[in-house]
């Protein structure tokens, strides 16, 4: 997962592969609950890892509830409809499926055998409404309490004592806010058909049904069989008791789904895009979104737990279509709308505006950024297509919103609409995906192409221990860039010929073997040939070895490769001696770090001695002057500044002073 303030797309320009989908995310947060609520142990698989999913797991546990988990498997062991815990707080984040759910269940809990339970969640939680539930529950006789603005989370349900509830007239709730009221109302009120049946009639027209047949199939499963009258009406027979299904599957999630679809439909040219966890039998609504790909020219393939697509139509086709089936992953077809051939409109979506964000002013936002021509409406969006040419580098405010960030991503493809300058895109957190998929960004990177000589690479350059390791590891984590540490594999060649006893003067031998050097990084381990070389790598005498090693040209020729393969997306950060003057000339932005060799000296005695490793001063300082000389007046590849290279001297600047320096460059040449 990225964890940067923001994260870099260079322009891409082709799509095949497979991705593996996580987890539903509204099939998990109901299996937890129900899985809560239900007698027994129910073995849960592939279930969703992300914040919507742990804070309802927190929230389980604070209740009484029993998790045990498993390399493959999560076991929930359910309160069996009695309360464990009488009085707790919990706090749901910005999850609507565990605010809403949770609220309903407790408050009819804590109403019939007395209890109290404050919810609340982030800021933008206390925003999304929830009065239509808290109505329906004050209908049934739960005392509810708002606890800021009436009709908004936090709440308070229960006041401790026990309450007669009315459950023989029929409960009414509103259906055209959010489907999660309903959902919410049909998951609570079979803990309380003890004395009779309890009816749910609907008011208004429903939104969003199809995520109400995922919670009536997932009931099932759990024992309850809702009688209903379409979406007007449900039924909860009387005695209905939660039992666990055993072992239950959460399939993929299919709104995740659609922004590999879109990849698909706009760039998989040649092969297709793979995905699996969800395929044409799933009973998550948004597979509808496939239907809304194809009209817009996407070719789809699909069987149990998979789907294919390629690109079919192209341009894609510009579309009008009510999206109330599938609001969430209707998003995706916002973005899909600037490589079509016409304008898309996407109505009835009003839903959108009580999201994580109001998404239909978001969305509009965004899209204009990088040129569209957008109109929004109450209920409405409409795109029009954005000619190559006049896509514009655009830096993209997510509004700690997954789908926002997961949406534009896309837009990152723009190569594809045409001829003009392709751009970068900057996604601003793009953390807020960890809310459905973690390591969304790191499976769109495996399946994409970027743009030939796109990936941005940052070089840092010179001499020893200026502090090039520590400034560009500092780099490359704030960037969320993969990191070159072109020194180590002259210091793993070293090793090796050293293990090998070859001489440090043997070119051919040694650039044989540095051609095959078996080397792993793994984290901060350096595995050589399997063997953990981490420390040894890091030694003076090492060091001293590679830059005798480093001296020749066959060995400098044989590792060139090996450094080039580095440059993957998103970007990278190169630090050693020619990053910028041989390996890589293109580099957008080139360091040369110096300090004084007191200073380096000075500074490499604290390192050795915080390690426990004897060394002096006097010592270190003879050491660095003779590498130095060894390494500036080689013929090959010296360590020297490139000519665009701009020049850092730290030797009175701190770590963190130094990489804000870096930053401040490497912003400025950016076009965000
Ligand atoms: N700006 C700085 N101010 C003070 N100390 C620093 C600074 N930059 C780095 N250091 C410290 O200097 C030591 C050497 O830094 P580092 O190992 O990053 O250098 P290097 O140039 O990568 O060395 P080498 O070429 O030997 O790999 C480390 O202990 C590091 O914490
Ligand atoms: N790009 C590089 C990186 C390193 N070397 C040589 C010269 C150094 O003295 C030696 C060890 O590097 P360090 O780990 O201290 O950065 O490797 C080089 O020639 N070119």
């Amino acid at each position: 997962m990225y964890s940067t303030a923001f994260l870099d797309l260079p322009p891409l320009v082709n799509a095949a592969g497979t991705v593996r989908l996580p987890g539903s995310k509204s099939i998990s947060n109901r299996v937890l609950l129900l899985a809560g609520l239900a007698e027994g142990t129910t073995d849960v698989r592939d279930l969703l890892d992300s914040d919507d999913t742990r804070v309802m797991l927190a929230a389980l546990e604070a209740l009484g509830c029993r998790l045990q988990r498993n390399r493959a498997s999560l076991l929930v062991t359910g309160i069996g409809g009695q309360l464990r815990t009488r009085e707790a707080k919990l706090f749901l984040g910005n999850a609507g499926t565990a605010m809403r759910p949770l609220t309903a269940a407790l408050a009819v809990l804590a109403a019939t055998q007395g209890g109290a339970f404050e919810l609340s969640g982030v800021p933008r939680m206390h925003e999304r409404p929830i009065g239509d539930l808290v109505d329906a529950l004050r209908q049934l006789g739960c005392p509810v309490a708002d606890l800021a603005q009436p009709g908004f989370p936090p709440l308070r349900v229960g006041d401790g004592a026990t309450h007669m509830l009315q459950t023989g007239a029929p409960i009414r709730v509103r259906g055209d806010v959010s489907s999660q009221f309903l959902t919410a109302l049909l998951l609570a009120l079979p803990l309380v058909t003890t004395d009779g049946p309890v009816t749910i009639e609907v008011d208004g027209e429903l939104i969003s049904k199809p995520y109400i047949d995922i919670t009536l199939r997932l009931l099932a499963r759990f024992g309850i069989d809702v009688q209903r009258d379409g979406y007007r009406r449900f039924v909860l027979p009387q005695g209905s008791a939660y039992r666990t299904p055993g072992r239950i599957h959460v399939e993929g999630d299919a709104s995740s789904a659609s922004y590999f679809v879109a990849l698909g439909a706009i760039a998989a040219t040649d092969k297709p895009v793979r995905i699996e966890g969800v395929g044409l039998d799933s009973i998550q609504g948004d597979i509808r979104f496939i239907d809304a790909a194809q009209a817009m020219g996407a070719q789809v393939k699909g069987g149990d737990g998979w789907l294919e697509v390629k690109r079919g139509a192209w341009p894609l086709k510009g579309i009008t279509l009510n999206c109330n089936h599938i609001p969430d992953a209707a998003m995706t077809l916002a973005v899909m709308a600037l490589y079509a051939d016409g304008p898309t409109r996407l109505t009835d979506i009003a839903s959108w505006r009580v999201k994580e964000t109001d998404r239909i002013a978001a969305m509009a936002t965004e899209l204009r950024k990088l040129g569209a021509t957008v109109e929004e409406g109450a209920d409405f969006i409409e795109v029009q297509p954005l000619p190559a040419g006049a896509w514009r580098a655009a830096s993209i405010h997510t509004y700690d919103d997954h789908r926002m960030a997961m949406c534009l991503s896309l837009a990152a493809l723009n190569p594809l609409a045409g001829a003009g300058q392709p751009v970068p895109v900057r996604i601003e957190d793009p953390r807020c995906v960890a809310k459905t998929f973690p390591d969304y960004f790191e499976a769109l990177f495996d399946l994409v192409q970027p743009l030939a000589g796109s990936v941005p690479v940052l070089t840092v350059d010179g001499p020893t221990a200026s502090g090039k390791g520590t400034l560009a590891s500092e780099l490359a984590a704030k960037l969320g860039y993969h990191l070159l540490d072109s020194g180590a594999l002259y210091r793993a060649t070293a090793l090796a010929a050293q293990d090998a006893g070859i001489s440090l003067e043997d070119e051919a031998s040694l650039a044989m073997m540095a051609a095959q050097l078996d080397l792993r990084f793994d984290g901060h381990r350096v595995l050589l040939g399997g063997r953990d070389i981490t420390d040894p790598l890091r030694l003076e005498s090492t060091g001293g070895m590679a830059s005798r090693v480093s001296v020749h040209p066959a060995v400098r020729q044989a590792l060139f490769q090996l450094q080039l393969s580095f440059r993957r997306l998103p970007g990278l950060v190169a630090d050693g001696r020619d990053m910028g003057t041989v390996v890589f000339p293109s580099a957008e932005l080139k360091v040369f770090l110096t300090a004084s060799v007191e200073q380096r000296a000075s500074r490499r005695l604290k390192q050795l001695l915080g390690k426990g490793v004897a060394a002096t001063l006097d010592g270190l300082l003879a050491d660095l002057r003779a590498r130095d000389e060894r390494d500036m007046l080689r013929s090959v590849a010296p360590c020297k500044p490139a000519e665009d290279a701009v020049l850092l001297d730290n030797s009175a600047l701190s770590i963190d002073a130094s990489v804000e320096q870096v930053l401040g460059w490497w912003q400025a040449r950016r076009p965000f």
